[in-house]
Parts: C-alpha cells; structure tokens; sequence
C-alpha cells in the first residue's frame, strides 16, 4: 500500500492544507470542554453572568472554528482522494493500453475491471479516512488524556483501565476480522466474472435454456460474496456497543468517583463536567483509528491488485533504436523460422514457420481448425512476441519498429467483427481519423456495404449500438471491412473475415477488394477452399507447421493435406 501512496506526492501541497485544517479543528475541539468547565467553576457557580458571557463568547468563536475547519478539510480531502483515484484510474487504464494479449489473458477482463473501478475505490476511501483521521486521532487521544489530567490528575486511573480495555476489544475485531475484508475483493472479482459472461452470452444461454443454471452460478458466487461480507460486518457490529458499553462504565465511574471527590471538596462541578467530555474524545478517537485498521486491511488487499497491474511489464516493449523501412519496400512480410508458444502452454503453437507475403499478391493461408491460422496473422501486428524466430515487415524486423509505426501499415478484418458504440461513419473513422466523406464512402462501396448503410435511418450518420447488436453479422463483418479499407495499408490482414457473407456478395467483395489491393500484400485466413483458389499463393498449416506453400494447381499435385481437404470440401460443394 505505501507504494500506491507514494503517488499522493504530486498532492502534498492539498494534503498539507487538510492537515493544518484537520489540526487547527482538533485544537478548537480540544479547548471546548475545559471552557465549559470554566463557565460552570467560575460563572455558573460563582453567580458571575459578565464571566459567563465572555467564556461563551470564547465558546462561540471555537465553535465557529470547528465548523470552518472541518468544512475547509473535509472539502479538500475530498478532492484529494477523488484526483487519487482518478490518476490511479488513468494509471491502470495507460498500462492495460499497452498490455500484450498474453497479459491480458493473465488478468482476465472481469479482473481488469474490479481492480479499476471497485479496487480504486476502496483506496479513494481508505485515502479520504486516513486524511481525516491521521492527524485528528493521535492529537485528540494525546490532547484529551494532557487536558483530563490537567483537569484532574486524581481521576486518571479510570482513563488508565478503559484505554487498555478498548485497544484489547478493537484488537479482538482486527484479528478476525481484517482477513475477512481483504477476501472480499477476490470474491467480488467471482462475481463481476460471472456476471459479465452472462451478459455477453446472453443469447447463447435463452438459446440453451440455461438460465436457471446460470441462476445458480451467480447466487453461488453471490453468496459467497455476501456470507463473507456479512461475518466481516458480524465481527464490526460487535465493535460500536463494545466501546459504548466501555464508554457508559467510563462514565460511570467517573460521576461515581469524581462526585466522591467534589465531596470533599478535592474536585469542583465543571471539571466532573469536562472530564466526561474529555474521556469521550479519547475513546471516540480510539473508534476512529478502529475504524482505519479496519479498512486497511481491505484497501491493502486492493493496493496489491492494483500494484500488480502497475507492475506488469508488458512483453511488448519499444526498441530502443527505432528503425523504419525503406519507401521502395512497402507491403512485404516475411516469417524466418518462426515458432510461438502462448506463455504457460507446453507445445508450441506454431513451428519454424518461414514463407514470403509480397506487395500486389494475395497470400492464403488455410488448415484445419486449431492450426494456428489466426495466431499466426496475430503475430504480425505484434499481439504476440514471437518465441524463436523473426518477422519482417518490409524487410525490417518488426521488433525494431515503433508499435505505432508497425500497426499504421496494417488494416486487420478479425475473424470476430467489433464495432463500437457511435456512427457507422464514427466506426470507419476508426481505421483512419481524417477519413473524408469520399473516402467513407469509397471504402463502403468496395465492401458492399453502401446499399444497407443508405437503407438505414440515417445512412452513414446511423447510430451502431454497443457492440454492433443492431447490425446483422453480415454487415458487421463488411463494416469491419470497410474500416481496414479506409486506411489504405500495406499490408490488408483477412482473418476469416468473409464467413458471414453469402456467396454472391462475398465473390462481389471480393472482386472489389482486388482493384485496390494491388499495391498491398493481403493475407487471407481461410476455411474454404472455394474463397482462396486464385491466391497467389497458399499456405497449407496442419497443427502449427507449415505441409505446403503453392499454388491451387501445385498443391493438388503435390499436398496430400491440400488434396484431402480440397476433395472433401470441392466435392461436398
Ligand atoms: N490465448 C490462448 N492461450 C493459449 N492457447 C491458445 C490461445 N489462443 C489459441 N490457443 C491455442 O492455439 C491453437 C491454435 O489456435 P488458433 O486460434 O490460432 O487456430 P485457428 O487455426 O485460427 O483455428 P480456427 O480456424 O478454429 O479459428 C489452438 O490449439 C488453441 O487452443
């Protein structure tokens, strides 16, 4: 947790104006009680009204402190855990930015989530407590225990069992309770996983009639949740009576034997007075610092989930020497032995994979699922690192290369069309910022999209909904199209990407697509053969290496795993 609150530094100006407020209304509060002992030993008792009057004035203006104190520092602390949390906020989201697939497959997006929203709250939380509470608790404990004994040396003894007695009570809470707090996070990550797969398959789940399982998996996480939530609360419920009860025996003791005092005239009334008071601010601090040690725990627990997010250092770094390639060469990729494995899998996934993808020609790649087609294609942009070997990008390693640099000569179609919430002309505008209205509609026209798109209510201006839930899948894969089409890249990268479309409209757009990729190398992912006939070139995988590199015709000469699944597709066709 310290390391977290290393980062409230840029803060310190606004942190140091709390606590000078926190202090000068803890020293206001403090002077309250012995005032008021005053007004009753030396007004009231005295029958002298001009003394009452100026004590009360006195009183009035430590009162009006109190409340302009405590006003300036809770408005600050305020702002201050909320600017924390938002930096926290933005800290985490930069670096996810950055995160390879590997990491965020590491953290899963459920976890993601919690630990940027519910994580960062709870140290908002802690942050605006500790303000409030680190300079208040200590001075009031301190300040009440010298004022009491100011007030009345002889009644320190009670003071001397009822502090004990509250340190021991709010110890008893911590120790059984504190574990409880920090399992809450991870058991509420449980939750939002469950509940954001059932927000995402939603469909599938009607479609399965699995509601009533899904039910039970989310009351089981639900549960969880909550049973733990409420013996941590069990134990805390036990901590406010526990101290009013040693509060109300405190006073007790104190009226008992203050009185005894006053009897024999060792003690006058409004000491008694103050006293009592005294004895409430010092264990009432003591409830305050309770209440920290508490939410500590629970914080501490969030400040590591979110350290370890900070600290994740992204396998997908920036060179050093930043290199760029040669004008001539634009719209090349080259694979040299490349093999991967994902990080934690014993077997590869793709073995000394080397072949050529040049400009103007189309490279199919094509085998069985699980192949490792689309890992493949997700090496080149730099999802992944690769684990041996190299890839070029126009002749230059794409680990030397900018991400930045590398990923604006790409325009990728996934195999999973997404689009975002915001215009169709908003989502094309996603391949290129400046995109004009031309270029929109030029990239709509070759992906065959322009005749839905000017169906629609509003044409290019139709609102897509989250996700893209309000376009069929079909016209979610030709926007997704479109978008890699406006950038007009070196290098188009087809995953799969025309499975949603019927024959016709596919064979139209990919008919289009030919008259503006000439000056690209295009990598298609392929299942069927029918879509990949006339590549240039064809690339056979079968579980991660490469059989074959060829044309149609040469392969049906030369590949068995090229024949075997030409002739069972070509014949069921
Ligand atoms: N994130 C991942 N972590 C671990 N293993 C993975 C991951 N993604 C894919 N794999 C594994 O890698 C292998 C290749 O997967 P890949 O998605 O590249 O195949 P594919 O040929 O594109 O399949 P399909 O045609 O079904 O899309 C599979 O065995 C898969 O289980």
């Amino acid at each position: 947790m310290l390391k977290i609150f290393k980062k409230l530094k840029k803060f310190s100006v606004m942190i140091a104006g709390v606590l000078i407020f926190v202090l000068l209304q803890t020293l206001c509060d403090l002077n309250i009680p012995s005032l008021m002992a005053d007004i009753v030993n030396n007004g009231i008792l005295k029958n002298n009204v001009p003394y009452v009057i100026s004590a009360g004035i006195k009183m009035l203006i430590f009162t009006i402190g109190i409340v302009v104190f405590s006003v300036l520092s809770n408005l600050l602390s305020s702002v201050v855990s909320a600017k924390f949390s938002e930096k926290l906020r933005n800290e985490i989201f930069e670096k996810v930015e950055n995160f390879s697939l590997d990491e965020f497959n590491k953290f899963g997006t459920a976890s993601l989530i919690t630990r940027s929203t519910n994580d960062v709250t709870q140290i908002q939380m802690v942050v605006l407590v500790i303000l409030r509470m680190m300079v208040m608790a200590p001075i009031m404990t301190l300040g009440g225990i010298f004022m009491a004994i100011k007030t009345d040396a002889g009644l320190s003894w009670v003071l001397m069992i009822a502090l004990p007695a509250i340190v021991v009570l709010v110890l008893i809470v911590l120790k059984f309770g504190g574990k409880l707090f920090a399992s809450m996070q991870v058991k509420l990550d449980k939750v939002n996983l469950v509940m954001r797969e059932n927000l995402t398959g939603i469909r599938v789940i009607r479609a399965f009639d699995r509601i009533d399982y899904e039910k039970a998996r989310f009351k089981t996480a639900n549960d969880d949740l909550t049973e733990t939530a409420i013996k941590a609360n069990k134990i805390m419920a036990i901590l406010m009576p526990g101290i009013l009860i040693i509060l109300n025996f405190t006073t007790i003791a104190i009226v008992w034997f203050g009185a005894k005092r006053i009897n024999i005239g060792e003690m006058q009334i409004g000491s008694l007075m103050a006293y009592i008071q005294y004895a409430s601010l010092i264990l009432f601090s003591f409830v305050m610092m309770s209440m920290l040690f508490v939410m500590v725990p629970r914080a501490a627990a969030s400040a590591k989930r979110i350290n370890e997010v900070l600290e994740t250092e992204t396998t997908i770094k920036e060179p050093l020497d930043l290199k760029y390639s040669n004008d001539e060469l634009k719209g090349e990729v080259e694979f040299r032995n490349v093999s991967f494995s994902y990080s934690g899998a014993d077997e590869p996934v793709l073995k000394n994979i080397s072949f050529k993808a040049s400009k103007g020609e189309v490279t199919a790649i094509i085998g069985g699922t699980g192949s490792g087609k689309s890992t493949l294609i997700n090496l080149i942009p730099r999802f992944y690192n690769v684990t041996e070997g190299e890839i070029l990008v126009d002749n230059v390693n794409i680990k030397d290369m900018s991400q930045h640099y590398l990923r604006n000569k790409i325009g990728i179609v996934p195999q999973k069309a997404v689009l975002f919430s915001g215009t169709i002309r908003d989502n094309i505008k996603y391949g290129k910022e400046d995109a004009t209205d031309d270029e929109i509609s030029n990239a709509l026209d070759i992906a065959e999209a322009t005749e839905f798109v000017s169906e629609m209510e509003s044409g290019v201006d139709t609102f897509i909904a989250q996700g893209g839930k309000n376009v069929s899948g079909g016209q979610k894969q030709r926007l997704s199209i479109a978008r890699a089409l406006v950038r007009k890249p070196e290098i188009y990268i087809f995953d799969d990407s025309f499975s949603a479309l019927d024959s016709k409209t596919d064979a139209k757009v990919r008919k289009s697509l030919l008259s503006v990729t000439k000056n690209s190398a295009v990598i298609i992912v392929a299942q069927k053969i029918s879509s990949i006939i006339n590549a240039d070139r064809i690339i056979v995988l079968d579980e991660g290496v490469i059989s074959g590199i060829g044309t149609h015709n040469e392969l049906m000469k030369n590949n068995d795993v090229y024949r075997e699944m030409a002739s069972s597709q070509l014949r069921e066709e």
